[in-house]
């Protein structure tokens, strides 16, 4: 089975339903505008029982350090994902500062926007190539759009990568066909609503996945 990330994990329920049909990854977003936003004691119940194999990630917008400090002094997370601005000496600081592997999101819509999966996967311990937000989006992730996936066609990758943005089980097949992606990381698609995440359709999309790795 190819890797699946379930991200803006809010319910006990959803975390049960992912961690059953086999996900590897396990969102948690401690960005205060999303929709998809948990507190870190939240976190915290919600990872207590997630079994050893599957990695809890604490998603993060540009984090400062104290706020990195005080979400791992509850909760127990095993790697963090960076998904705002941080430059790569950031990332490098943040790996130090919590001794916990990074996950580097990159947002594409072009080809230049690639440059910086060479940059990042210097420093990085995983990469996560999402669909780069429109100028007026809210949030810099979780919008449910997809991006040109060809441009990735047997693109050469210094580390292990997902694929993300716009993903759903019927299509994520396919972008795994066109990316050779060897994980995905899937929100809206697995909502009914903004941060409403659905058991059945969090299911549905793990075997998707799972038939196009
Ligand atoms: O999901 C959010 O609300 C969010 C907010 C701020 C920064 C990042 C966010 N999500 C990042 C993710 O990892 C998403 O899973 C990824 O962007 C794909 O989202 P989607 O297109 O909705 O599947």
């Amino acid at each position: 089975m190819g890797q699946v990330k379930i991200c803006g994990l809010r319910q006990a329920a959803h975390v049960e339903a992912a961690v059953h049909a086999g996900a590897r990854f396990l969102g948690f977003n401690f960005f205060p505008r999303s929709p998809r936003c948990v507190t870190a004691a939240q976190a915290a119940a919600l990872m207590a029982d997630v079994p050893p194999g599957v990695a809890s990630v604490g998603l993060f917008v540009d984090p400062d350090d104290a706020l990195l400090q005080e979400t791992l002094a509850l909760a127990p997370l095993d790697m963090i994902q960076l998904h705002g601005h941080e430059a790569p000496a950031r990332v490098s600081e943040v790996k130090q500062l919590t001794g916990l592997p990074v996950i580097k999101a990159i947002g594409v819509a072009a080809p230049d926007d690639l440059d910086a999966l060479w940059d990042y996967g210097l420093v990085a311990d995983m990469l996560l190539v999402d669909a780069k937000p429109p100028r007026d989006a809210v949030l810099p992730g979780g919008n449910g759009l997809a991006f040109d996936w060809r441009l990735l066609s047997g693109r050469k990758m210094l580390k292990p990568w997902l694929l993300a943005g716009g993903l759903t089980a019927q299509n994520v097949a396919e972008a795994i066909r066109l990316t050779g992606a060897q994980g995905v990381d899937v929100s809206s698609g697995v909502e009914t609503a903004p941060g409403q995440k659905d058991s059945d359709l969090i299911r549905d999309f793990i075997a998707a996945a799972d038939g196009g790795t």
